[in-house]
């Protein structure tokens, strides 16, 4: 399926919980959203593998693919169009291998040092973060600003997206530092009008 990185939908259990995942989702993709990733730290794999399975009937027919963080044999049971895996997520090789050439694989960079060893050839993008401090993800790295963000995109060779704190307002910045878009979490998730948080991110 298509890798479109302009705005990527990551999910959170608590966040999404009022509205429902699904309906969250979808909304959010008639909104403009491009890809989506199922984000759940604590829930088992077989909960996981249905909240995909049905992340994946909801989303047949939109072009948007589905990733699974985290959990290759989610991913790989769930029948997901790919994984995004960060640097103590387990091995890129691993996971190409299981997912298999077609599958969508990204992986997460903070800075140079990791920048410096990435398996680019068998990656398909990169996610790129935290631009700022956010409580989406309590143990996440020192924020970069836009300056630590371009200077990461410049030694990509894969295409980024950033991620971390962003908001419709920072669409623009992200684009005008060579990113190919942003992932967010609460600018979406939780909002009143998922739809409309996701179509700010086009007309700001
Ligand atoms: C698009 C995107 N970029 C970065 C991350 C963070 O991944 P990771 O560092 O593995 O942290 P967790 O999300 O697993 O807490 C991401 N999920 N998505
Ligand atoms: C899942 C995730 N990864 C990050 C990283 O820096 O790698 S920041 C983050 C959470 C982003 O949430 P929000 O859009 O609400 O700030
Ligand atoms: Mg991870």
């Amino acid at each position: 399926m298509r890798l479109d990185l302009t705005l990527y939908l990551v999910t959170d259990p608590h966040l999404c919980a009022e509205r429902g995942l699904v309906e969250t989702v979808v909304a959010a993709v008639r909104g403009g959203v491009t890809l989506v990733q199922l984000r759940d730290k604590h829930a088992s794999d077989a909960v996981l593998i249905d909240q995909a399975r049905r992340l994946k009937a909801a989303l047949a027919g939109s072009g948007v693919p589905l990733i699974v963080n985290d959990r290759l044999a989610v991913a790989v049971e769930s029948g997901a169009d790919g994984l995004h895996i960060g640097q103590d997520d387990g091995d890129v090789a691993e996971a190409r291998t299981a997912l298999g050439e077609a599958a969508i694989l990204g992986l997460s960079v903070q800075n140079l040092e990791q920048m410096a060893h990435i398996d680019a050839e068998r990656l398909d993008y990169l996610g790129l973060g935290p631009v700022f401090a956010t409580p989406s993800k309590r143990d996440h790295a020192e924020p970069l600003g836009f300056a630590g963000l371009a200077s990461l995109v410049a030694a990509s060779p894969l295409p980024a997206v950033a991620i971390g704190g962003l908001k419709a307002e920072h669409a623009t910045a992200v684009r005008d530092v060579g990113a190919q878009g942003a992932a967010v979490v609460s600018a979406i998730c939780g909002q009143p009008d998922p739809e409309a948080a996701a179509r700010a991110f086009f007309t700001r």
